[in-house]
Parts: C-alpha cells; structure tokens; sequence
C-alpha cells in the first residue's frame, strides 16, 4: 500500500457552534488532517470532542468557519459528490426496498435502471445482501441494515469512504463479522474507493481496522496524538495488539482528564 499521495486533507480548519443556550461553543480550531491513497484513518477522541463535525466537513455537510476541506487537490464546498457516509443510525429510507435504498444515488444520477441493475449485481454479492434486493428495512436486522448502509455508500463508486461509528449500534458478534466483511471488502481491490475515515469510540475497533489512529484533542481542539499501526491487518489479534491497544486508551483517558479539568 502506498501512502504518498494525499487523498483528503483538512487545513488548519475552525468552527464554532451557535448551542441552544444561544453562547458560541468553538469545536474546531485550526486543526489539520491529511489521508493518504490507500490509507484507513480512524478519530478517536471524547464526545463532544469535534470528531463528527471534521468528518461532516470532509463530506461537504458543514463549512469550516475558516480553513479548507481538499479532496485530490480540489476544494470541497457543497457536499461533494465523490465522498460517501455511513451513518451510526442507517439511516435508510424507510419507504423504499433494499434495491431502491441502494440504487438511491445512482438514481439520482439519472443513470438507466438496467445500468444500474449491472453496476449493484456485484456489489450485492460483496456485501452479503443477494436475495435481500425486494426486502423493506424494517424487515431486517440491525447488521443488515447497516450492510444496506454500506452498499448505498459504496454503489457511488466514491473516492472516499466516511464511517460514522458504524458498528456502535450493533451487537458485539455483528458488530465484528461486519467489520471483518468491510476488511475483506477494502482489501479486495473490487472497489475504486482510495480512502477511508472513521470515527468511533472504541479504541480495540480503531486498532484492529486502521493503519493510522489519531486523536481528537478536546482541549486544543485540533488533532493530537497519531499512531502508525504497521503490523499487516491479517496477523492482528486482541493479544499481539494489546499494548498499541492499551497505550492509545491511556492516552485518551489522559486527554480527557486534561479537559474536564479545564473546565
Ligand atoms: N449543528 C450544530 N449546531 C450546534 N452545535 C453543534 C452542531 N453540531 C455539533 N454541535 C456541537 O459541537 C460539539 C461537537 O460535536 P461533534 O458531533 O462533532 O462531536 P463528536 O466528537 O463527534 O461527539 P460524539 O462522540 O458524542 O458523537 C458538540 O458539543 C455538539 O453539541
């Protein structure tokens, strides 16, 4: 995997928030991030701590009050095209089939069904919902949900990949076969997608699936500390990983000691 070329990157970016006690809460300030081809980015950090808002600034959702959002060089200021989410919720629409929730951005780029229909034959395979396509998503699982979740993300094609704690709401046995599914996806080369941020709170997730884990630091509001994980995903466990694991916990446990004593 080559790391050179930058992807997506965040520079020097701010932003505060208007909060319903109607008093500016700053989130963002000046914090710079920068993914590279073929890299999997995972934010740590406390709630509350802007992790969520630098990834909605990545896809488009929110302007930085100053700073600048690149993707491949160009400027990102409407939601972007080329950058897909997945949403903790789902997210899915409910009145449409599984087929349809997929299809959704193709459709809306007006592209012939039967184009459509061949371009999601593959995709469905991928992640595991052939023979789900007429389904509603109320008859379905949290874990299959979240795989119409994914498969609408990726039916695009997009440059980037944006997970928003994607596996929070599911069950710790769903949780990991669905990561292992995206692991398997993501390596496979079947996808055109050239990087991936994520956001989560769980630091063994973080480690297990990244090639780099930052932290959002609340206190200065930028990103703190990196970890580089080198050791290829397929030899990673729970016990080989344990320190990096322990290490990336206790620095966060630091970081928000640090900022609930400030404030
Ligand atoms: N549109 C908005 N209007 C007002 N305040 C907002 C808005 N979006 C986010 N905030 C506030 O900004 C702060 C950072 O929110 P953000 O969702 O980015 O944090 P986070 O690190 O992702 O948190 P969590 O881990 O709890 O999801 C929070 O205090 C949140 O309430």
């Amino acid at each position: 995997m080559t790391h050179q070329q930058v992807v997506l990157s965040a520079k020097q970016v701010s932003k505060t928030f208007i909060g319903e006690n109607k008093l500016p809460k700053e989130v963002l300030r000046s914090a710079s991030l920068s993914v590279y081809q073929g890299e999997f980015v995972t934010i740590l950090g406390q709630s509350g701590s802007g992790k969520s808002t630098l990834l909605r600034m990545f896809a488009g959702l929110i302007t930085p009050d100053s700073g600048m959002i690149y993707l491949e060089g160009n400027l990102i200021e409407d939601p972007a095209a080329n950058v897909s989410m997945v949403f903790q919720s789902y997210a899915l629409y409910p009145w449409l089939t599984v087929y349809d929730n997929i299809a959704f951005g193709l459709l809306a780029q007006d592209l012939p069904p039967a184009l459509i229909a061949k371009k999601l034959e593959g995709l469905l395979t991928l992640v595991g919902l052939k023979g789900y396509e007429k389904a509603w998503p109320r008859e379905l699982s949290g874990g299959m949900r979240q795989r119409v979740g994914f498969a609408r993300a990726l039916a695009v094609e997009p440059k980037v990949l944006l997970l928003d704690e994607p596996f929070s709401a599911l069950d710790i046995f769903t949780a990991h076969k669905l990561q292992a599914d995206l692991m398997r996806i993501w390596t496979s080369g079947k996808i055109n997608t050239k990087a991936i941020v994520m956001v989560t709170h769980d630091v063994e997730e973080a480690v297990m699936m990244s090639d780099r884990v930052v932290i959002m630091d609340a206190s200065s509001r930028q990103i703190g500390d990196e970890f580089v994980i080198n050791k290829p995903r397929e030899q990673r466990n729970k016990h080989n990983m344990a320190a990096i694991i322990d290490e990336i916990g206790g620095r966060l446990y630091d970081k928000i000691a640090i900022s609930q004593q400030a404030s």
